[in-house]
């Protein structure tokens, strides 16, 4: 029998730093690091962080603010720091950090912060739930508050989105095509 989770655990006990160096083979055409590349490793951190806390494996469910704001370079040390922002009853959201490091000038540059919602499954599968979470620092609880507001946000924003496309009207809306970068190519 696997011996039972604890009720609570540190937002420490979990917290994982995955660093990788950009090698030749990660790069595009344009000779910058594919962003499938980084998504990739911001996955595996996110893993990684929520399987620990979780005591279980762990799968994706969502990714929120994944923005690349500046390239990376071949050759740069790219540093992915996660940890648990919220736990939910069997849901944890993984914060990411993503920095790029040049080596050889010291130079830190502050790639992208995203969220992945991530769910504990047990044995049978389904999933199943996680152990609560320490929160020691004010930072901690800032993020924890944040998650609770970007949660009630997407919910929000889901319903609006959703009420919105089911009364969207191609008659009505088309004037909002004027200016746009478009043709239309057969009789409406
Ligand atoms: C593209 C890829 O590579 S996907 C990679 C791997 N990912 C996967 O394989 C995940 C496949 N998906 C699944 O297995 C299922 O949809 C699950 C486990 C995520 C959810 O299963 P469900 O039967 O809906 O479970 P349930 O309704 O109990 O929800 C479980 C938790 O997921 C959360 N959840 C479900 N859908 C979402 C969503 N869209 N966004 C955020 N959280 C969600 C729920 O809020 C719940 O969290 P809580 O227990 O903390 O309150």
């Amino acid at each position: 029998m696997p011996a039972p989770l604890p009720d609570f655990r540190t937002v420490a006990y979990s917290r994982t730093t995955l660093t990788e160096l950009m090698i030749p083979s990660y790069a595009n055409f344009g000779g910058k690091i594919h962003g499938g590349i980084l998504l990739s490793l911001m996955d595996k951190v996110a893993y990684t962080c929520a399987a620990k806390h979780a005591g279980n494996y762990c799968v994706t469910v969502t990714v929120d603010g994944v923005n690349f704001l500046q390239p990376v370079e071949v050759g740069e040390l790219v540093s992915l720091m996660a940890s648990i922002n919220y736990v939910g009853r069997t849901s944890l959201l993984v914060g990411i950090k993503v920095i790029a490091e040049n080596v050889k000038t010291g130079i830190v540059k502050h790639t992208n912060t995203s969220y992945f919602t991530m769910v504990a499954k047990g044995d049978d599968d389904k999933p199943t739930q996680v152990p609560g979470l320490i929160l020691e620092t004010r930072n901690q609880v800032r993020r924890y508050l944040e998650a609770i507001k970007r949660k009630e946000m997407k919910a929000q924003y889901a319903d609006q989105f959703n009420n919105a496309k089911s009364n969207l009207t191609i008659e009505q809306e088309l004037y909002k095509l004027e200016g746009e970068r478009c043709q239309i190519g057969f009789e409406l």
